[in-house]
């Protein structure tokens, strides 16, 4: 069984796939935070900016099998032509604790390329087209390799020089959004000091924030 917040249609925001047009599946339930806020200050990932808990978000629910929730996902995408290659992301909370080579094979069998994003602490399955590992502050990787590292920045216990020599073809720092940790804004300047001072790592923007969308 498949347990989903949410799933809908939108542009990915953030890393180097930024603009793409792609169906977000959003898993419930993380191994690094329980989601609930009387938790936050004591758990592995502090910062999260997103509600994993539950089934209750637009198009969630509980799928009993990989062919109903490719079934599901694929009546978000639009596009009838078949000239732009349909696009799916995995997240959650951790989509690693559900995500599974037959979900991944029903997707490539509706012509989907497949796109994860993940905290790293959990090993991924075969087939994957485009993984987004992001690290969380001492929780330590099971996976050392993939498209593409998006750090948050900064993260007192989680420096991007431990990352540095990893092997991702893409390594993105992305200002933290303290809205979660009840200050408005995000760190910006400080990111962009490294990435000037770091040209190995370029300035990831949460873009779907400043667009105003999902
Ligand atoms: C909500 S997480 C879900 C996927 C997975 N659990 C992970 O952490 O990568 C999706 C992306 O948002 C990033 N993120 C979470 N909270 C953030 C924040 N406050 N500011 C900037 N990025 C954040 C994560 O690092 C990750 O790259
Ligand atoms: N538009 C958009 N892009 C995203 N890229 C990563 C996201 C995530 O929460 O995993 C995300 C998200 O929540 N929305
Ligand atoms: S690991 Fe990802 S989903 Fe889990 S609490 Fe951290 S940012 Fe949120
Ligand atoms: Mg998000």
């Amino acid at each position: 069984m498949y347990h989903v917040k949410e799933a809908f249609y939108t542009l990915q925001g953030e890393g180097g796939q930024a603009g793409r047009a792609s169906v977000f599946c959003r898993f419930t339930g993380c191994n690094l935070w329980s989601g609930r806020e009387q938790d936050r200050a004591t758990a592995a990932c502090t910062f999260c900016d997103t509600d994993f808990v539950g089934t209750d978000g637009q198009n969630g629910g509980r799928f009993a099998s990989a062919e109903a929730l490719a079934e599901h996902l694929t009546a978000l995408w639009p596009d009838q032509d078949g000239v732009a290659t349909p696009y799916v992301v995995f997240t959650g909370g951790e989509p690693l604790l559900q995500l599974d080579e037959p979900l991944i094979r029903a997707m490539h069998a509706r012509g989907f390329e497949v796109a994860v994003e993940t905290n790293g602490t959990l090993p991924a399955p075969a087939g994957i087209d485009w993984l987004c590992v992001s690290p969380k502050g001492a929780s330590e990787l099971a996976i050392t390799a993939g498209d593409e590292l998006k750090l948050v920045y900064p993260q007192a216990d989680a420096p991007p020089a431990r990352f540095a020599g990893l092997d991702f073809d893409h390594f993105f720092l992305q200002p933290m959004d303290t809205a979660p940790l009840g200050e408005p804004g995000a760190r910006m300047a400080d990111t962009v000091a490294y990435c000037l001072a770091h040209p190995q790592w370029r300035l990831s923007l949460q873009t779907h924030k400043i667009a105003g969308i999902d």
